[in-house]
């Protein structure tokens, strides 16, 4: 295929230049299948049960369930797959209904091409947008900056073409397209599914799709996003200390009641259902339920789409946010406003000039959406161009910051036309250095009035085959000055940012006078700003102008190696960088194809204040992930310590295994309402990350108490009650235990929540009601037939009022501990 010419591949697709007929393509759609591919379609129910089981948790659960059957502890065995099948099933039904849920979404924002078709055979082909999925072999398409390369394609033409295709080869720097034909091992005439367009534009026949594209043959998965976003890394973090804490628990276990006790291996069931006891198993379910929750009302409510979902967690964590500024904070419909020679004054031969190049620069191009600064030239200059004959043009390439036209002028001489930032264009005219000092400030001063500026500088040269792609000794010729509204819901947005914590910063590729007039106009103070390049541009500044797209992703991972959490919000090629290095990328979505494509959420509507609700949406799926892990953890390990201690104290197990996990089966049952909590205005006020260590530290410190709080339960009990020789009641003692255990989690969960404090006259939430039916579970299982056969009994009623008085205590204990930790961690 590679050293087939242009006729040759045309004739072979049976295609043409002017593209296919409606029919043509409609048989080829039905015969060849649509362009997706393979990996794309959702896992059936098996392969998402198996996944679930990849978990660590569950790994360890099946682990541990195993060395119970080794064993023969059936009882503990059954229980523990329980366990972990409802977990997994759980698990599996929420990330269906989430999945479907998002590619319902995805498809709201999925991409299009522009493809040359027509109604007949005789009729003119005109460009129409057609969802990627319908594209076939043949279709003649069009490229332009921003694209994403949805088939793999023969160029036809091609202007200034470079394509990132890191997906396919690995390089990482964009790579030259041209649409000669090439000798025979050269593939710099094809693009490849998966691959962006960074600049220029092409017009191209489509010569595979789907499954028999390069990419799908690769075996790539198309969506290998981040893992290890900034939730996957504190979960991941979290995780495996606990994992660890797991597996030590059955051999510390067996050793110290071996030693202390002189009991052997008839403790290792117990010694299970305590590590068992640990896991937080409900944790995938809740994050799964919270996320898509989240996701489903943002969708529903702001129209926004996230497409990841722990980017909604990583959204809510978000302390600093990047955006550009045209398009973003402005509309992106610039309008001319004065046309100026190099001396300042109204000249409109520069605008003609000007839209001269910006004409030819849209018929040669063919760009699929034309420039908005080329459009309002042309706009303001009325009909002009055509007097002219277009050699060829290089379209608006973001890092070189120039577009160039040639056209044929007098005496059959070229006449080649720049447009571009001030200093790009300057840079190449022979203008003597004072000049241009002055050039520069002139430019500013337009720029200080929140002007958009386009310098324009031409030069005439003998004719020759093509544009220049780096024009040398032009002539400076004026700036054209556009002005740009603002986007209406800017300022607000920017309000709702500050006031939700999070610090807004500028990233644009425009003069820096232009973007801090347009900070001021928004009510955010720019500051210094500073211009990329400079030193310490990634710090404190608020502004940073004229970056190149590899400038903003280099201040974002600066920014993120300082420790925040980075959102990007940008709707242009010179994002898509950035887009790919934040902890969540945002686009509008009139974003170009790849900014959509790379962003973990696309606001679906031209609203920025959306973005706001995004964060505080996030915040609450975090707030409540962060509630389960904190009680359950710290509960958790607060049993644990308390029976392995009561176990050494003890002539008899503290519970039986049976009873330990049925006592983890009500905790994890209670604890699924953190997914559907409503947390307190205080947990949205500010970034809501999980940070493993500060974590773990709570964790640990709130189970000591709990750990204390139920050995002086014990303690009590067993003294006021009874005396030390009472005890041997094993019954009694075992039930004692399992109510107190539930009522003090019940009392954990309502206080260690993230959520509003109690009172307020409200209904009661979801997790108050899941605490109550803990509580009543924890009083009445018990003396119920249940009870008896897991070996418990209904209990002495004096028993019941000290059962009453310690979660009363404890809770008071709690209270004053969670009002001392806050201060502490503030400090
Ligand atoms: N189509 C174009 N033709 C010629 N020059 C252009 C064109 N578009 C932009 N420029 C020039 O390049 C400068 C920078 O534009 P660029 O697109 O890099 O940034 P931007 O889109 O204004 O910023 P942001 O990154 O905030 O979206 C503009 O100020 C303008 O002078
Ligand atoms: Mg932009």
């Amino acid at each position: 295929m590679a050293s087939e010419t242009t006729l040759g591949v045309l004739r072979r697709l049976e295609s043409g230049p002017r593209g296919l007929t409606d029919t043509e393509a409609a048989s080829r759609l039905a015969a060849g299948g649509e362009n997706t591919l393979p990996e794309a379609r959702t896992p059936t129910w098996p392969r998402r049960c198996v996944r679930a089981l990849r978990d660590p948790f569950t790994a360890v659960l099946l682990c541990l369930g195993l060395v119970s059957a080794a064993v023969a502890s059936w009882g503990t065995a059954v229980v523990i797959l329980a366990l972990v099948a409802v977990s997994c099933v759980l698990r599996a039904g929420g990330e269906h209904a989430a999945d479907r849920s998002l590619a319902a979404l995805r498809e709201l924002v999925a991409g299009t091409a522009t493809v040359l078709r027509r109604a007949d055979a005789q009729d003119p082909p005109e460009p129409r947008e057609v969802p990627v999925a319908e594209l076939v072999p043949g279709d003649v398409l069009r490229l332009g900056p921003g694209d994403l390369v949805p088939a793999d394609v023969r160029l036809l033409r091609a202007r200034g073409l470079t394509v990132h295709q890191g997906a396919i080869t690995g390089e990482s720097a964009p790579v030259g397209k041209t649409a000669a034909d090439p000798g025979a091992a050269d593939e710099s005439h094809l693009c490849f599914q998966g691959s962006t367009v960074a600049s220029g534009s092409a017009t191209a026949v489509v010569v595979a799709t789907g499954a028999a594209t390069r990419f799908a043959a690769a075996h790539r998965v198309p969506d290998a996003r981040r893992e290890g976003g900034a939730f996957d890394r504190s979960v991941h973090g979290i995780s495996w200390v606990l994992i660890r804490f797991m597996l030590l628990t059955p051999p510390l276990v067996l050793m110290a009641n071996a030693t202390l006790r002189d009991r052997g291996l008839e403790t290792l069931p117990f010694a299970v259902a305590v590590a068992v006891g640990l896991t937080p198993e409900m944790l995938p379910v809740i994050v799964t339920t919270c996320l898509a929750r989240g996701a489903a009302s943002l969708a529903r409510t702001q129209g926004v789409i996230v497409k990841r979902l722990p980017a909604l967690h990583d959204l809510g964590a978000v302390d600093v946010l990047c955006v550009d500024k045209t398009g973003t904070l402005t509309q992106d419909r610039p309008v001319v406003e004065r046309s100026l020679d190099p001396a300042g004054r109204d000249d409109p031969e520069v605008l003609r000039r000007a839209a001269v190049g910006a004409w030819w620069t849209l018929q040669l191009a063919e760009l699929p959406t034309p420039d908005a600064l080329d459009e309002a030239l042309l706009e303001a200059a009325g009909p002009v161009g055509e007097e002219y004959d277009g050699v060829d043009a290089v379209p608006f390439d973001p890092v070189r910051r120039i577009a160039t036209a040639v056209v044929r002028g007098e005496l059959g001489r070229h006449t080649v036309v720049v447009t571009g930032a001030v200093e790009a264009v300057l840079e190449r005219c022979a203008t003597p250095p004072g000049e241009h000092d002055r050039l520069l400030s002139l430019a500013a001063r337009k720029a200080d009035a929140g002007l958009r500026v386009l310098a324009v500088a031409t030069a005439d040269r003998p004719a020759g085959p093509g544009a220049p792609t780096d024009p040398r000794g032009l002539d400076f010729q004026g700036l054209v000055t556009f002005r740009d509204a603002l986007a209406p819901t800017a300022a607000e947005a920017l309000r709702g940012l500050a006031d939700r914590g999070v610090t807004v910063k500028v990233l644009t590729g425009d003069h820096p006078a232009t973007a801090a007039r347009a900070c001021r106009e928004l009510g955010l103070d720019p500051g210094e700003v500073r211009t990329a390049g400079q030193p310490d541009d990634a710090g404190a500044a608020t502004v940073v102008a004229r970056c190149t797209p590899e400038d903003k992703a280099r201040v974002v991972a600066a920014l993120r190696a300082a420790g925040h959490t980075v959102g990007f919000l940008g709707d242009g090629v010179n994002d898509v960088a950035a887009l790919r290095t934040a902890d969540v990328g945002i686009a509008p979505r009139s974003a170009v194809g790849v900014a959509r494509d790379r962003a973990d959420v696309v606001l679906a509507e031209k609203d920025l204040t959306a973005i706001g609700h995004a964060i505080t949406s996030g915040r609450h799926a975090s707030s409540n992930i962060a509630s389960y892990l904190r009680v359950t953890l710290s509960s958790n390990l607060g049993n644990v310590v308390a029976m392995l201690a009561a176990g050494l104290l003890l002539p008899f197990l503290p519970m039986l295994p049976a009873q330990v996990l049925a006592q983890n089966l009500c905790f994890d049952a209670a604890q699924l309402a953190f997914a559907h909590d409503r947390p307190g205005a205080a947990a949205l006020r500010g970034p809501a990350g999980l940070r493993p260590r500060s974590f773990l530290r709570f964790v640990i410190a709130f189970g000591v108490l709990n750990a204390v709080a139920d050995l002086a339960t014990f303690a009590v009990l067993a003294l006021a009650l009874h005396g030390p020789d009472a005890l041997d009641d094993e019954a009694v003692f075992h039930s004692a235990w399992f109510t107190e255990n539930l009522l003090t989690q019940a009392v954990v969960m309502l206080l260690l929540r993230t959520g509003r404090p109690a009172g307020g006259g409200r209904a009661p939430g979801p997790v108050a009601l899941a605490a109550a039916g803990l509580a009543a579970v924890g009083l009445l299982l018990p003396p119920s037939p249940l009870g008896g056969a897991l070996g418990m009994t209904a209990l002495p009623p004096a028993y019941y009022l000290l059962l009453a008085l310690v979660p009363g205590l404890y809770a008071l204990a709690l209270a004053a501990a969670r009002a001392g930790y806050r201060h502490v961690s503030r400090r």
